[in-house]
């Protein structure tokens, strides 16, 4: 097996490809600063929260500009293959590490297509090294990619992949969030937390 994909990145699908008038994204002045954690967004999270025995537990860190780095270690749960993560698991952490850019522009935004390559198969145990950056933005849509990479933040690619996410008002989780659990995060009493429980689909 080669060092990288011989393919090169996936084009992907035309929606994946941002108008030529999308503008350059802009990193919000509040943004947390390069090299800050972002802590968990909902406790409940698959991707981030404490409170998922089973989750990904992946702690992403904000970089330059407006990009990210996590790092998630899989875990026997995690399993498809026998010792072999599950696709679905990984396309789940580049998921959450995309997500987690919108942090970056303060904007909420929910996946709405999300396309992966697998690359290489990634062992129980082997922690994945994520980067992910926003390339373009045009109206309510957020066009963003990302790389997965084993043995070091440098290694070789694992998987990568390519998301369009679309800005969304807050109602967009209250109006389809389950009640009990909506209700719980809206009474949240700190505002960051209660904000950023609201950033994807509770
Ligand atoms: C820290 C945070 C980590 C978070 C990581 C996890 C993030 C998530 O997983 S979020 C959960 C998964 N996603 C969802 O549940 C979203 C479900 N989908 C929806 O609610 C809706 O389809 C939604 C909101 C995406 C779009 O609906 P709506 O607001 O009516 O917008 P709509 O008018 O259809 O589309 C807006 C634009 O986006 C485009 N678009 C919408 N969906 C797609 C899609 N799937 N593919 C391509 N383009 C799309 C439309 O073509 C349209 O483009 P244009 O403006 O050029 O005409």
């Amino acid at each position: 097996m080669s060092t990288e994909n011989p393919r090169g990145p996936s084009p992907g699908h035309p929606a994946l490809i941002p108008p030529a008038d999308a503008l350059r994204p802009v990193r919000h002045p509040d943004a947390p600063a390069p090299g800050e954690l972002l802590g968990t967004h909902y406790d409940h999270c698959f991707g981030c929260g404490g409170a998922q025995p089973h989750g990904l537990h992946l702690q992403a860190r904000a970089g330059d500009g407006v990009s990210i780095t996590a790092e998630f270690t899989v875990q026997a749960a995690h399993q498809g293959a026998p010792g072999l993560a599950h696709g679905g698991v990984l396309t789940s952490a580049l998921d959450e590490t995309l997500g987690s850019l919108n942090w970056l522009l303060r904007t909420i935004a929910v996946t709405g297509r999300l396309e992966t390559d697998f690359v290489r198969p990634v062992p129980v145990d082997t922690q994945l090294f994520l980067q992910a950056e926003v390339t373009a933005v045009a109206g309510r849509k957020i066009y963003s990619t990302a790389v997965g990479r084993i043995g070091g933040p440098a290694g070789p690619v694992a998987v990568r992949a390519n998301a369009l996410f679309i800005e969304v008002k807050v109602d967009h989780f209250i109006d389809n969030g389950r009640q009990v659990e909506i209700q719980a995060a809206m009474a949240d009493p700190d505002q960051i937390r209660r904000v950023r429980a609201f950033e994807v689909n509770p």
